[in-house]
């Protein structure tokens, strides 16, 4: 489900800056070889994702839920010089073709790449985080939340991706409540009772959760 009329998702789009010509370049082998290409953040939301880092300007990013890297790039745009970006896929078909697209980027040094589970890896990774994006699969949003909320600094940032859930998460646009769906309603509830947070679920796209430790 389009939440906004196509026509002016398009006239957003062409009055945002244009994504770089290697995300775009991302984004175009992404729809055409990889599977499910729907998941990739895209220019609009790319260009919010690389906006907010720059006005957070952090030291160190994680990010739960690679695929193929376009969202992990936009977000690279504010890092610190020094700074790294942490980035956790358990899809080990898309490593090489991720490790290439940094490596091109300019960014490569301050990149980390794990393969591997988040829910095994996120709790090795010993860094104080400024800005974490979880965007893998919906039914351990809420424990990669927990997992983070201690390692995020005070006055950081958790986003999270597709807390719309196509409009699943409303009654009137769901067919039955299945059990993804019951975990992103159960995200959004569990985020906007938390004392520890501020908040705010953005209706960009499928839905943003942006979350700010107090
Ligand atoms: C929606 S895609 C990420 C899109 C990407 N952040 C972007 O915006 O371009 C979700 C990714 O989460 C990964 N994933 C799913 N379960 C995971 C898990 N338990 N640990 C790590 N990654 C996982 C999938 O392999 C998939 O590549």
């Amino acid at each position: 489900m389009e939440f906004i009329d196509e026509d002016l998702l398009r006239y957003s789009e062409d009055h945002t800056s244009q994504e770089s010509e290697l995300l775009h370049k991302i984004n175009r082998q992404t729809h055409l070889s990889v599977m499910k290409p729907r998941m990739l953040s895209g220019h609009l939301q790319g260009r919010l994702l690389s906006l907010y880092s720059k006005m957070i300007q952090p030291k160190q990013i994680l990010e739960i839920g690679t695929y193929t890297g376009y969202s992990a790039l936009c977000m690279a745009e504010g890092l610190q010089p020094g700074g790294t970006l942490h980035t956790v896929d358990i899809n080990e078909e898309l490593e090489e073709r991720v490790r290439g697209y940094f490596d091109e980027s300019g960014y490569g040094e301050q990149m980390k790449l794990y393969i591997g589970n988040a829910l095994e890896i996120v709790p090795t990774i010993e860094a104080a985080f400024d800005l974490v994006f979880i965007d893998a699969d919906k039914i351990n949003y809420t424990r990669y939340y927990e997992m983070v909320i201690d390692k995020v600094r005070p006055g950081g940032y958790i986003i999270a991706d597709n807390v719309l859930w196509s409009g699943k998460v409303l009654e009137k646009y769901r067919k039955k409540l299945d059990e993804d769906t019951r975990a992103v309603m159960d995200f959004n509830r569990h985020v906007h009772e938390d004392e520890r947070v501020e908040n705010i679920l953005l209706p960009v796209r499928d839905g943003l959760m942006i979350a700010r430790k107090k």
